[in-house]
């Protein structure tokens, strides 16, 4: 098992650029199941849920090559559509080859998804839509999908689930008729994939609302396009800078409405920066201070379904929050198990009160010791990574290959801006 090794106290600074948005570029390949022409993306990211991903396509018969940052996927004739267990539960996304492949194969066999531990994870609005679409499905130890060509429904979710969208909004590309989904996620990586799919011949509108119709098209054909900079990326460096004492730019931190999103949440806690276009500033900022709600009120963090702030960077805001003056309550609404992580935080020194599985109140600023400490899942995973940056001595974080799913190289890029860090085997 893989760990990280940190020695704390060094400013984190200079220019950062963002992979691709993990949680974009996933769908993505499960989209090229939809054309028998070559899908070809541009900068992908090389972290470990990819690799799973593109095992499980060439499992089935996809044609795949990698070269540098750009991947060429060809779903020409594929040998079965029966997937592989084990692979299937070592990712969330391996339940979205279930659209593409009943839409355009008639049917599959995929077993239940892994991903991240944080609380009870529904497939639910998975199935509604993919039954609403006509499609046939038996769920005991395997999930079997059968269907003739799919037809066009209109359909109300019970939640705005990000992936239980695009996977039946990839299939909806296919059926026939127009389709309506009411209550659809549209976080901008279920925008990028729509955008993709709008490339390879489907006919979307609605991107970015919450109520999309996609008139169903015969066949759809190749593309190529570029997966939007990872704003979960974006976040996680700005407050690893922030907490340090660095200065970091970063070129293309993404379309200025996800950077004004973050925003909003960030300047609460005391980061502020500047946006020119699409990069983005964060000055050195040696006295933060929490900025109280009207009338002096200690402020909420909330995440949300977009435009709310977003759940997957919970982890990284509350280590910004040990490092600055002040209080705020941190409310995880999404997941059940997010927040158990702040027990690392507290046994390094932070200043914590767990309220209750969904809420924390952090009173700060306190100076963290470096600790042994394991991921519990991506996200927690990297804020310890930064606690363990801005912490006084050496920390051990376990348990590497968690952080491995959704950061590319994280030790390079983190020590080429300045971290003292290296992974152990
Ligand atoms: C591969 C991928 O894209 N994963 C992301 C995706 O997961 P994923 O698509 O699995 O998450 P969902 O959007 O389905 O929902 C997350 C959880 O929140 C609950 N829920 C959701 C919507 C809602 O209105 N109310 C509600 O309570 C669901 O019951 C579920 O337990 O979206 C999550 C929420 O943004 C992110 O944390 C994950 O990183
Ligand atoms: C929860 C996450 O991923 P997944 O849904 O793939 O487990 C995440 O990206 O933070």
């Amino acid at each position: 098992m893989a760990k990280f090794i940190i020695n704390g106290g060094k400013p984190i600074g200079g220019t950062f650029h963002p992979r691709g948005n993990k949680n974009a570029v996933l769908p993505m390949l499960a989209s090229c199941l939809l054309t028998d022409q070559p899908i070809i993306l541009h900068n992908v990211p090389l972290i470990n849920d990819v690799k799973v991903m593109l095992q499980l396509l060439e499992s089935i018969g996809v044609e795949v090559a990698l070269e540098d940052h750009t991947l060429t996927l060809c779903a020409k004739g594929l040998r079965t559509t029966e997937l592989d267990a084990e692979l299937c539960a070592k990712v969330r996304t391996s339940i979205l080859l279930a659209g593409p492949l009943t839409a355009r194969h008639g049917g599959a066999t995929i077993y239940p998804p892994g991903g991240d531990v944080i609380g009870r994870r529904r497939l639910d609005t998975h199935f509604y839509g993919l039954r609403s679409l006509g499609a046939d499905i038996s769920t005991d130890h395997a999930f079997r999908f059968k269907a003739g060509p799919l037809t066009a429904w209109k359909m109300v979710f019970d939640e705005a689930s990000v992936t239980a969208t695009e996977n039946v909004m990839m299939a909806a590309t296919l059926a026939e008729g127009t389709s309506t989904i009411y209550n659809a996620a549209c976080e901008p990586h279920v925008q990028d994939l729509a955008n993709l799919l709008n490339q390879m011949g489907a006919d979307i509108s609605g991107i970015g609302t919450n109520n999309l119709t996609i008139r169903g098209v015969g066949k759809l054909h190749g593309a190529e396009y570029t997966v939007q900079p990872d704003f979960m990326e974006v976040g996680s460096f700005i407050v690893a800078s922030a907490v340090t004492g660095g200065t970091l730019t970063i070129p293309d931190a993404g379309e200025p409405l996800v950077q004004q999103v973050m925003q909003r949440t960030f300047s609460k806690l005391g980061v502020e920066w500047t946006r020119t276009g699409r990069t983005l500033v964060v000055p050195r900022q040696t006295e933060r201070c929490i900025r109280p709600d009207e009338g002096n009120a200690t402020p909420k963090i909330e995440d949300g379904i977009w435009p709310a702030f977003p759940s997957d960077l919970m982890s990284v805001s509350i280590v910004l929050a040990t490092q600055t003056q002040g209080t705020a309550l941190f409310f995880e609404k999404m997941f059940e198990s997010r927040m158990y992580f702040v027990d690392h935080l507290m046994g390094m020194g932070a200043n914590i009160i767990q309220c209750d599985p969904h809420r924390v109140v952090v009173i700060g600023p306190t100076r963290l010791r470096g600790s042994k400490l394991t991921s519990p899942d991506i996200r927690a995973g990297m804020a310890l990574l930064i606690a363990a940056c801005c912490a006084d001595g050496e920390s051990v974080i376990h348990n590497a290959q968690v952080i491995d799913r959704g950061y590319e190289a994280i030790e390079d890029r983190l020590a080429a801006l300045g971290a003292d860090i290296v992974r152990e085997h």
